[in-house]
């Protein structure tokens, strides 16, 4: 069974890796996901310029359908990461970098940091950073996400892609593609975790987690439509150059296919990876070569962005 994708001249043997932010803090933690089996690249937690330790108290908790969290960005800074980068050298296991400054400034000296760097992998700019106080965040605000790419690359030439919010309005997917279709992008992906949930623990009456009143991004089960319709929409909206890689709501062979149908060329794991451990790619690598047998699928581009409509 054929699993490869390729992105920007980049060749995965697998098609599954974590979503920034999860199991990715540390080397240790870094090398367990290149170790993995199942898994085909590798992405380090979003970096700010410096080492940041994060939101304090409870900032991560699982829900009976999914996760949530306010981790606060907390990081090893960006130089650790490019200093792992500088001793990687696994042929087989492409690895990303992802970037998550507090001001556009911070995401343009780190690109120009990167860009001087002898880094030769992916980078990943999550337009969820925070943009000016009273602004939604970055990829919630068309023309600052404009602005930013617009000025990483009059000098970026490294691969580059974009983690988004999820939208939920089509003129949304309109007006973000829009945008993105008119920058060499090397893929985008899609989604971000749901912005701002917030649960309650009926024991208690009280919020989950600590940080920001208990408000934080959602992940896992509940919003893998979302993901799906993320992923789809901007498929069907992005130059085929840009690439999808299909993150949100995969706890099963079977989500991993479904965001393959709905346009993704990589999936990435998080809340799942964050419950089962790296342990969970070889899991959803067996579940997926067992739906594809099930299809008489060898390859996955037989089944790539082939979500069939009822009409
Ligand atoms: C939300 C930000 C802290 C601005 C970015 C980092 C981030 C975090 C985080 O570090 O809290 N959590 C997520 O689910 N997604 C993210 O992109």
């Amino acid at each position: 069974t054929n699993l490869t994708a390729s992105i920007a001249g980049f060749h995965f043997q697998d098609l599954l890796l974590n979503a920034a932010g999860v199991h990715c803090e540390t080397t240790e933690e870094l090398e367990a996901l290149r170790k993995a089996t199942g898994t085909g690249a590798l992405i380090t937690k979003s970096a700010t310029p410096k080492p940041r330790p994060g939101n304090s108290g409870l900032r991560y908790q699982d829900l009976p359908l999914g996760s949530i969290n306010s981790m606060g960005l907390p990081n090893q800074g960006l130089s650790y990461y490019l200093d792992y980068a500088n001793h990687y050298h696994d042929q087989q296991k492409p690895l990303f970098l992802s970037i998550a400054g507090l001001t556009q400034a911070d995401n343009l000296a780190m690109l120009a940091d990167i860009q001087a760097s002898e880094f030769t992998g992916l980078v990943e700019l999550n337009l969820s950073c925070p943009n000016v106080p009273g602004k939604p965040q970055t990829g919630y605000d068309f023309e600052a996400t404009r602005q930013i790419l617009t000025k990483a690359f009059t000098f970026f030439t490294k691969p580059l892609g974009v983690k988004l919010p999820p939208y939920f309005d089509l003129a949304h997917f309109d007006q973000i593609a829009a945008i993105l279709n008119a920058f060499p992008l090397a893929y985008v992906n899609s989604i971000n975790s749901v912005g701002n949930g917030l649960m309650i623990d009926s024991k208690t009456d009280t919020v989950m987690i600590a940080p920001k009143g208990g408000f934080g991004g959602l992940g896992g089960a509940m919003v893998k439509a979302t993901a799906l319709a993320n992923v789809h929409g901007l498929r069907q909206r992005l130059n085929p150059t840009i690439k999808v890689i299909g993150t949100g709501g995969v706890q099963s062979g079977r989500d991993v296919y479904d965001l393959i149908l709905a346009g993704a060329d990589l999936v990435a794991v998080g809340t799942s990876l964050h419950q089962e451990g790296p342990a969970v790619f070889q899991r959803l690598r067996s579940e997926l070569i067992a739906e594809m047998d099930r299809k008489n699928y060898t390859e996955v581009d037989q089944f790539r962005n082939r979500l069939q409509t009822l009409n």
